[in-house]
């Protein structure tokens, strides 16, 4: 059963593959087989290429070792597994999804197969409807508010680190070749990780390219509020045709078309144009396109045709040199060592890492003192101690308990059945990597053990998530939990 073969080998994938990695190369692939042959299609040549670079000898592995008595070969393509050599319709052409294919067997996609979807035609052929000037002067001027880009939001500053490489790697392509292969580009995460910076990035690229273009910026409730004023003043047609004539869609946080379902009507006819016109759409929410209640099932698969990466939120080394690229933009001297602190204490996102970077540099003007660590310590005091607070010790194996429900006196006890072992070992690690506690320290919380445990314990925890995408997932909930 090679569709089987395929489930299992996206199952190992899983669990081998950072969750970033998974949903942005292996999630869009879909697969379907014929005779000994498994043909997996990327919905661009950006997955292709990088699939085949970087996972294609992984698969095949993977496919000889779960399917050993058929050998079978895996071919890598671009498009839709209906064989029209591309998921999206050409112009002027409405498809209908999923279409199967002459000799082809059921495919099965990293990601769960959409629901009948039909591209309808855009809305363009319905008569237009007559508004007066005075209507049409009102909602344009509303509607031209919106070509807004922060100048400042560019490529030069924005810092480069792992937990972004491959959003800021996508967006450039696109303000390269806006409209081409990675329409739309969907980039999703938690809040404050520079999506919009990204988005913005890629608006002012375009217009330093061609100056003249029409590149409209907007939050997604600013669609929503438009389109209704659109409707009260009779004059959805200016809308239509507002939205179809940009060069360029950026809307921000889309989560927020969850259960506006005129809104998501309007977006989709205008999200078809655009995509037909070879326009460039940008698109950002808070998560994976198809984990957001309240969106339809063809918007969410519209919203695969593109390219779809996550942000996560930066490590310690990006978050460092976030700190020092934004100091030496406010041309402040930021010490190493006191960026490092920063950097250290505030986890959370580069909103607030931003936040606490210019807290310390009014400081620092106010009390005309240089930067250090006990000016840092003071400027910073509430949000420290609030800090402190959320990951003592006591908190820690407080949360850990909760989160695998087990009970904090297990942490302690000498219990060693795995179900308490794991989550010792990883409260231990968050401990290590929370709050300036010695290893003696820390083993003595945990009833009493010694340090070897304590660093055997935090070995294996970093090992683990390195291989073990559930305990990976743990940790970083927690962390997440832990922090903000
Ligand atoms: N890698 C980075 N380098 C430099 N600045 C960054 C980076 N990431 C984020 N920032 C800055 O952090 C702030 C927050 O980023 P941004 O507004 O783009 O976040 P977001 O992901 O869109 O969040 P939200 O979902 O809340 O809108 C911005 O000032 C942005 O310039």
């Amino acid at each position: 059963m090679p569709g089987v073969v395929w489930q299992q080998c996206i199952d190992r994938l899983q669990d081998e593959l950072p969750s970033q990695q998974f949903n942005t190369w292996i999630r869009p692939l879909q697969a379907a087989t014929h005779g000994n042959s498994l043909t997996l299609f990327a919905p661009n040549r950006f997955i292709k290429d990088f699939v085949s670079d970087k996972f294609a000898g992984r698969i095949s592995e993977l496919v000889a070792e779960l399917e050993p008595t058929t050998p079978m070969s895996v071919v890598l393509e671009i498009g839709g597994r209906n064989g029209s050599g591309g998921s999206r319709p050409l112009p002027g052409h409405p498809v209908e999804e999923p279409r199967g294919s002459a000799g082809m067997q059921p495919a099965i996609s990293g990601a769960a197969v959409s629901s009948n979807a039909r591209i309808v035609t855009p809305a363009s052929t319905k008569p237009a409807v007559v508004v007066d000037t005075h209507r049409q002067a009102e909602i344009e001027g509303s509607l031209q508010h919106q070509q807004n880009l922060v100048g400042t939001y560019t490529f030069d500053n924005f810092v480069e680190g792992k937990s972004n490489q491959l959003a800021l790697a996508a967006a450039k392509q696109v303000a390269e070749n806006p409209g081409d292969s990675y329409n739309p580009l969907f980039l999703y995460g938690g809040v404050g990780l520079g999506k919009t910076h990204l988005m913005h990035a890629v608006g002012n690229a375009l217009k330093h390219h061609k100056p003249d273009a029409k590149i409209v910026y907007l939050h997604s409730e600013r669609f929503v509020a438009d389109m209704v004023k659109a409707l009260q003043l009779n004059a959805i047609s200016d809308f239509k045709r507002y939205y179809r004539s940009v060069d360029a869609l950026l809307i921000d946080d889309i989560q927020f078309f969850a259960k506006k379902d005129r809104s998501q009507e309007e977006f989709f006819h205008t999200f078809n144009a655009l995509l037909e016109g070879g326009q460039q759409m940008i698109l950002t929410c808070d998560r994976y396109p198809k984990e957001i209640d309240g969106l339809e099932e063809r918007l969410k698969s519209r919203f695969g045709w593109g390219l779809t990466v996550a942000v996560e939120p930066p490590e310690l080394e990006t978050r460092v040199a976030i700190l020092m690229k934004k100091a030496t933009q406010a041309r402040v001297n930021l010490p190493p060592d006191s960026a490092f602190f920063i950097a250290q204490r505030i986890r959370s996102n580069v909103r607030e890492l931003e936040g606490a970077l210019k807290r310390v540099i009014a400081s620092a003007h106010f009390t005309g003192s240089d930067i250090d660590i006990e000016l840092i310590k003071d400027s910073l005091k509430d949000l420290l101690a609030l800090q402190d607070k959320q990951v003592s010790l006591d908190n820690i194996q407080r949360t850990v308990a909760e989160y695998y429900k087990i009970k904090v006196a297990d942490l302690m006890s000498r219990r060693r059945s795995r179900s308490v072992a794991r989550p010792r070992q990883v409260a231990m690690a968050l401990a290590k990597e929370l709050t300036n506690h010695s290893l003696p320290e820390i083993g003595d919380s945990f009833g009493g053990r010694d340090h070897t445990t304590v660093l055997h314990g935090c070995r294996k925890i970093r090992e683990l998530r390195e291989t073990n995408s559930d305990i990976r997932e743990d940790y970083k909930n927690l962390l997440r939990s832990l922090t903000t």
